[in-house]
């Protein structure tokens, strides 16, 4: 189940206490490294404490490479959610190293975090999240506005293949469409990496592939460093990497020689 598990309703859980990172350059991201986007070492989670403590992560380590198309695969409540957030910036971890580039994301206060998701990280969730009273385009503006180095606005709503109904409001689009919004809008912004909750969990099979094949051609055409969740295996064929969550823990990691395009799943 994807949940935005916001930064401040983490504070509770006995995160790694703030470090002196805070005092340095707000944002030193990739910029100039050849550093792994992310770099995770002995990466945990927990949330409550006592009879109530869940461990959702327990001692992750991974690297994930600028460019790589990731997909994590995993039982339902194995901690994929939980690492994707983390990685995100919308949660913190318990304990552990996280780095993004250059940036110590596992000590970095709210602001930083603010900072981290609005310059380098777009999000697709399950649901769209569109707001009902704009159109598309009304909807991505509402990210490009307020990023450093957007995308134009048409051209975000081309790369989902959308322009035809590039004017319409949300509730005059099918799901997938309204998914492919949401893409658009994550993209718009040029993000270092695209983090997919279950982006065709909602959507029926034939939707949901065209919907794959478009986050495809993103990272085909962009190179963004991509991770999708999904409960779907054959999604798996599409990645560089599979990285297989069960009860917390990083299990078991595939290299795929041969990456199937997503319009060649059989699912
Ligand atoms: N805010 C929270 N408070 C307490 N427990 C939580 C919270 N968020 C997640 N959990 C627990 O952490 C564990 C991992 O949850 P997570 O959502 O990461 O799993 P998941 O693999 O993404 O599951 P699903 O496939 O069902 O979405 C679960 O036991 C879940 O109940």
């Amino acid at each position: 189940m994807p949940v935005n598990r916001c930064a401040a309703a983490a504070r509770q859980d006995g995160r790694v206490p703030a470090s002196p990172i805070s005092s340095e350059p707000r944002d030193r991201g990739l910029e100039g490294t050849e550093l792994p986007v992310f770099h995770a070492r002995g990466l945990s989670k927990t949330y409550g404490s006592g009879a109530v403590e869940v461990r959702a992560l327990r001692e992750v380590d991974l690297d994930i490479r600028r460019g790589e198309f990731i997909v994590l695969l995993g039982p339902s409540g194995s901690g994929k959610s939980t690492l994707l957030n983390i990685l995100g910036g919308l949660d913190v971890p318990s304990a552990g190293e996280l780095r993004f580039g250059a940036l110590d994301l596992a000590h970095a206060d709210e602001g930083q975090l603010t900072d981290f998701r609005r310059r380098h990280v777009g999000f697709v969730f399950q649901f769209y999240n569109l707001i009902p009273s704009l159109t598309v385009r009304e909807n991505v503006a509402l990210v490009t506005d307020i990023a450093t180095n957007p995308m134009p606005i048409d051209e975000a709503v081309d790369r989902v293949g959308l322009t035809p109904r590039r004017d319409h409001f949300p509730a005059q689009l099918s799901g997938g469409e309204q998914q492919r919004v949401a893409i658009a809008r994550a993209i718009a912004k040029r993000p270092d990496v695209l983090l997919c909750d279950e982006p065709t969990g909602a959507l029926d099979v034939h939707t949901g592939k065209l919907v794959l094949e478009v986050i495809g051609g993103v990272h085909r055409d962009t190179g963004t460093t991509t991770l999708v969740i999904t409960h779907n295996a054959a999604i798996a064929a599409m990645a560089d990497r599979v990285f297989y969550m069960g009860d917390g823990r990083l299990q078991r990691v595939e290299v795929n020689t041969r990456k199937t395009p997503a319009s060649e799943l059989v699912w």
